[in-house]
């Protein structure tokens, strides 16, 4: 067994780096914004963070323009850089680029992975909605992603869905490639074990956090405990 020092086995906020180095780290909580936020939302953002650990926070702002998200985005990308925390862009190479933002999320509608990587460069981290198929992550794979999102797994309120894959299509993935997975779509710390447990790398989430009774930072504890981190 590779030895690994206590700096190299912690959390990389850059997804594909652990991997490169041959070691598959346990499961990770990756963070979606709610689709509509308001001024408050940074301190939400923060409270959610003193929670547990998060890997990656993706803001994903839905009905309102650039401008508008950039905005939106200063405070919180500055707070995912004091926290180590990866900021990731939904949707638009362009903004993710303006922003200098860590990874940028793209759906199969969004944009051209290889126009992605030409634009953003080789250090920017890629994710690609891949839905139920392994056909669409094996391409997303071919064109350079740095992770491929499988969902939705549960029903979610947050977005509407037409897919629902099986746990198993993580363990399949995770047995023939590297490259790391990411599991959404109603995810909760309920559900969550059998994603766990067929290999998930990351577990996207929004709904069962920034829903959560006891408020956010409660909703990332549950996560931390699920994910064996609580
Ligand atoms: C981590 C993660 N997985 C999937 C999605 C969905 O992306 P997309 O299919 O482009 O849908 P929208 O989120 O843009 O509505 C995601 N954003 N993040
Ligand atoms: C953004 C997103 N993408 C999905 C997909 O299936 O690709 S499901 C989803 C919503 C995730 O939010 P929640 O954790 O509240 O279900
Ligand atoms: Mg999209």
């Amino acid at each position: 067994m590779t030895d690994f020092t206590d700096e190299e086995l912690a959390l990389d906020p850059h997804f594909a780096d652990q991997f490169e180095r041959g070691f598959r780290p346990s499961c990770q909580l990756y963070l979606i914004s709610p689709p509509v936020i308001d001024d408050g939302f940074v301190g939400q953002l923060a409270e959610a963070l003193d929670g547990g650990r998060v890997a990656a926070f993706q803001l994903r702002l839905k009905g309102i323009d650039d401008d508008a998200i950039a905005r939106a985005a200063e405070p919180l990308q500055k707070l995912c850089a004091e926290r180590e925390v990866a900021f990731i862009i939904n949707d638009s190479v362009a903004l993710a680029q303006r922003l200098g933002a860590d990874g940028v999320h793209l759906g199969q509608g969004d944009g051209d992975p290889r126009e992605a990587r030409k634009i953003l460069g080789p250090k920017v981290q890629i994710g690609i909605t891949c839905h139920d198929s392994r056909h669409l992550a094996m391409e997303a794979g071919e064109a350079g992603a740095d992770y491929v999102a499988f969902g939705a797994f549960y029903p979610t309120t947050t977005k509407e869905t037409h897919h629902r894959p099986e746990p198993s299509i993580l363990g399949w993935w995770t047995t023939l490639f590297e490259l790391p997975c990411v599991a959404v779509g109603g995810v909760t710390p309920e559900n969550a074990p059998p994603l766990i447990e067929a290999g998930a790398d990351f577990l996207a989430v929004c709904g069962a956090v920034w829903n959560h009774p006891d408020g956010p930072k409660a909703g990332v504890a549950a996560f931390a405990k699920a994910l064996g981190a609580g």
